[in-house]
């Protein structure tokens, strides 16, 4: 008989029907929702939202109030549900019902980036000890599949940088002000009124919220764990239009660009701060609420990913895939954070635009370098300790404008004996 043969119908080989995810969801706001329709649009993918756990009991809603409990501790303890979907606006109680829920050992997804960004050594060691299971993909750059990349794909490559375009509010507000003329407040209404921008539109415009997404995957792409304190993340509230003139006379863009760069050294540092950003780089054409990532790796090379960052339904979509996930017993590997950790290093210099009036900050920040000085628009250029931007980080969130010149970072001068520039940097 020819090997070609249609095969028997088998049985054993007829195509077997997973039962239906029973789904308790805690959270019906613009991510609730879309993961909600989402599953409504796929009855093919057999999941079913059991239960619902909602806040305010005043608020107009696409179901009925039959549809709604308001105690979210009465889905943690109907045995019946699956899967918890946890996407509430406050990451306190997120971690609290989350923790509670993995320590029964049950199957969790969340879109929390500061839950996980907070608590992610005791999240795995709950995993561990308890058997449940906790994804995360939507919490990081919406429907981008950037985690279970680093986390599976990368989890045995050394990858020399991670850096991209992680909060899809602030790059929105950037596309507007950059394209359109438009004033930062006007757009910022618009990117919450899309439902891109977190309930307290500072986590996303003082870059808290890409910091957060930086700590996870610096876990998943390097295996080290950072509290999210460790990492400068200064944010777009005070770029105004003279701003993106200076960065576009050099054809540049200016974007919130979160990086963690392998240095040569083998140290690991990580900072998110709005960057000038050429034409040749990838995240040039990042513009919206789109994100991007750029994955340096030793053996792959360059990968470029680019994705809706935020909304109700590239949120929802790595929802279903994590859905999918678990029910095929997928768990992150973590298998960096297994290895010797590295070192993580604060103790660099980086290049910056600073416009400010704070003469005070200006002595404070203690400039080695300055390249440029513009007395009439106010800014100067040029080098900085990374540890005096952390060290000041609150007076530089009021003071000014701050952008980075290139990202690229170089040794602190007393520990800089061959001075060299490390590129690390994906512009
Ligand atoms: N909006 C996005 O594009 C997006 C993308 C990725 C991740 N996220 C994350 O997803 C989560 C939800 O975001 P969102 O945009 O849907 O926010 P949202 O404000 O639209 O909805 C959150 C909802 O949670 C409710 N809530 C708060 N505490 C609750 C509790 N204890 N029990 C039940 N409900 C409670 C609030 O009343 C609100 O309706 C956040 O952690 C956010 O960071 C959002
Ligand atoms: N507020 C976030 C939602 C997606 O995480 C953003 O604008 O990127």
């Amino acid at each position: 008989m020819s090997s070609l043969s249609p095969a028997k119908a088998n049985p054993a080989s007829a195509p077997v029907h997973p039962a239906p995810l029973r789904i308790g969801l805690i959270g019906f706001g613009c991510v609730g929702q879309g993961i909600y329709d989402i599953l409504l649009r796929l009855p093919e993918f057999g999941a079913e939202v059991r239960r619902i756990a909602v806040k305010n009991p005043l608020k107009a809603r696409t179901l009925p109030a039959e549809h709604f409990t308001y105690h979210a501790d009465e889905l943690l303890a109907d045995p019946d549900l699956d899967v918890l979907i946890e996407v509430i606006d406050d990451a306190n109680e997120a971690f609290r019902l989350v923790s509670a829920a993995l320590r029964q050992g049950r199957r969790v997804v969340t879109a929390n980036k500061a839950m996980v960004a907070n608590h992610l050594p005791e999240l795995v060691a709950l995993q561990q000890n308890h058997g449940g299971t906790l994804l995360y993909e939507a919490a990081v750059c919406g429907s981008i599949p950037i985690v279970r990349t680093l986390d599976a794909y990368f989890g045995q490559e050394p990858l020399r940088s991670v850096s991209g375009i992680f909060n899809g509010s602030s790059n929105y507000v950037l596309t507007r002000m950059g394209t359109d003329g438009s004033d930062y407040a006007p757009a910022l209404a618009e990117a919450q009124a899309k439902g891109f921008a977190e309930t307290d539109p500072t986590l996303d415009m003082a870059a808290f919220d890409p910091r957060s997404k930086a700590v996870i995957l610096a876990a998943h792409a390097y295996g080290v764990l950072l509290s999210p304190a460790q990492v400068l993340n200064l944010g777009i509230e005070h770029i105004s239009a003279t701003d993106i003139a200076y960065a576009a006379v050099e054809s540049q863009k200016i974007k919130v660009v979160a990086g963690l760069y392998l240095l040569p050294d083998g140290q690991l540092t990580v900072l998110v701060t709005p960057q000038l950003v050429s034409r040749e780089s990838p995240l040039y054409g990042v513009d919206e609420e789109f994100n991007g990532v750029v994955i340096e790796a030793e053996f792959a090379g360059t990968q470029f990913l680019r994705g809706r960052g935020a909304g109700g339904y590239p949120t929802g979509s790595a929802v279903l895939a994590d859905l999918a996930a678990l029910r095929g017993d997928f768990r992150y590997a973590y298998a960096k954070l297994r290895a010797t950790p590295l070192a993580y290093t604060t103790d660099l210099e980086l290049e910056i635009y600073l416009r400010t009036d704070n003469e005070t900050l200006l002595d404070q920040l203690g400039f080695t370098d300055i390249t440029e000085e513009a007395d009439e628009d106010g800014y100067i250029v040029g080098y900085v300790p990374l540890d005096a931007l952390l060290q000041h980080r609150d007076a530089l969130r009021k003071a000014g404008a701050f952008v980075a010149r290139t990202g690229n970072v170089r040794p602190a001068p007393a520990h800089s004996a061959a001075s060299q520039e490390l590129q690390a940097v994906s512009s």
